[in-house]
């Protein structure tokens, strides 16, 4: 069923995109909210976005626009697909606009100075708000060329998760709900520091019995994270959690996997980030975590680790020997004792 109203996504770059893609392959009318108007134009004449999906043809019912106050009030349901070092200062100054809609958050990422999420910044900046996020194991390149995808919604908002499904869910894209929106979110904003911690694992030669240490520990290390900061671990053994985490790790597609490729054959981390030249926002996110996880006394060596070789020096040489030597730990931490 199509919706009265069109549907808005914020931010033109690679995920915006493929998500309005999906939204029109369902029948919907998608105004495509972007700041710069040369990047609209190539949409509305190519049907393409060649800086950031080359090759994906952009369907009719996709309105490139960047007029955001129109975009706001013409709108109910509302994706919001900026970087994370954007999206407060872009959505700001139309507080008032944003009161009563839904607003769904696909920004994987942390704020800097107050360890926000995305969602939270939105529920600051518009209380009246109904908020959700969308997370899960979601390349954005994948998504726009159809291979089988799910993904979750999560809020305590049945109703927004419903009509998230609603318009969302199609023949290549399945859409899971979760009412744990803190877990999904936290999971799709960690991850990325694992895949950075990945790509130079990749890049250094290192085998299969590695990859699978990293993503097990890394999943033990941000679930733990969590936990402290009153996350259900569950949720962590979900799409948004592991599943997001295994793609991330694995894929050359992934920015965040890329900028640690570049690290691991010897580039400085401003000449990985600009070769990129696309959101990876795990370089943000390290630097926070490894801040809070002192914070709150939690036990992370592999952010301590990636963040010694990133900012303190280190040569990933010896942190991997500091890793490697370290006292072995229990497995898992959440396993009770009692009764088994
Ligand atoms: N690309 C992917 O596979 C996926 C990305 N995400 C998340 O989506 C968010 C956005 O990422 P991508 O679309 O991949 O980024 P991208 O690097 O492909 O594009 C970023 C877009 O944001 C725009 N932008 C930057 N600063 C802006 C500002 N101040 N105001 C308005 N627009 C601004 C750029 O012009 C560009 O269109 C990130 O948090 C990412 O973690 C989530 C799932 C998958
Ligand atoms: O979140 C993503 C896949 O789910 C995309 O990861 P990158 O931002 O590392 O490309």
């Amino acid at each position: 069923m199509t919706r009265k109203h069109p549907i808005a996504v914020l931010g033109g770059g690679s995920f915006g995109t493929a998500i309005a893609n999906l939204l029109a392959e369902n029948g919907h009318h998608v105004l495509l909210w972007m700041r710069d108007p040369e990047q609209a134009e190539s949409i509305r004449t190519l049907r393409q976005n060649p800086r950031y999906l080359k090759g994906v043809e952009i369907l009719a019912q996709v309105e490139p626009t960047t007029d955001l106050p129109s975009t706001l009030d013409a709108c109910e349901l509302i994706f919001v697909a900026l970087p994370s070092s954007a999206l407060r200062q872009a959505l700001q100054p139309f507080a008032t606009q944003l009161g009563g809609k839904m607003l769904v958050s696909t920004t994987k990422g942390i704020e800097a100075d107050s360890f926000m999420l995305m969602s939270q910044i939105l529920e600051q900046i518009a209380p009246d708000a109904r908020i959700g996020v969308l997370s899960g194991p979601n390349l954005a390149r994948e998504v726009a060329e159809h291979a089988l995808t799910a993904t979750v919604v999560a809020s305590q908002d049945e109703a927004l998760c419903r009509s998230v499904q609603q318009v969302l869910h199609g023949r290549t894209f399945r859409v899971y709900a979760s009412s744990d929106r803190f877990g999904v979110e936290l999971g799709g904003a960690l991850k990325n520091v694992y895949a950075i911690m990945a790509g130079m694992a990749a890049a250094l030669g290192m085998g299969e019995n590695t990859r699978s240490m990293l993503i097990t520990r890394a999943l033990a290390e941000m679930t733990r994270f969590a936990v402290k900061l009153g996350a259900n671990p569950m949720t962590f053994l979900g799409l948004a959690g592991v599943g997001d985490l295994i793609v991330t790790c694995t894929s050359q597609k992934s920015r965040n996997f890329q900028v640690g490729y570049a690290l691991g054959e010897g580039l400085s981390l401003d000449e990985a980030v600009s070769r990129l030249g696309e959101v990876a926002e795990g370089v943000n996110t390290i630097k926070v975590l490894k801040c809070k996880a002192e914070e709150l006394q939690v036990y992370m060596p592999l952010v301590a680790g990636l963040h010694a070789v990133l900012f303190e020096g280190r040569t990933l040489d010896q942190i991997i020997g500091v890793l490697m030597r370290g006292e072995p730990k229990t497995d898992v931490d959440f396993i009770s004792t009692d009764g088994f």
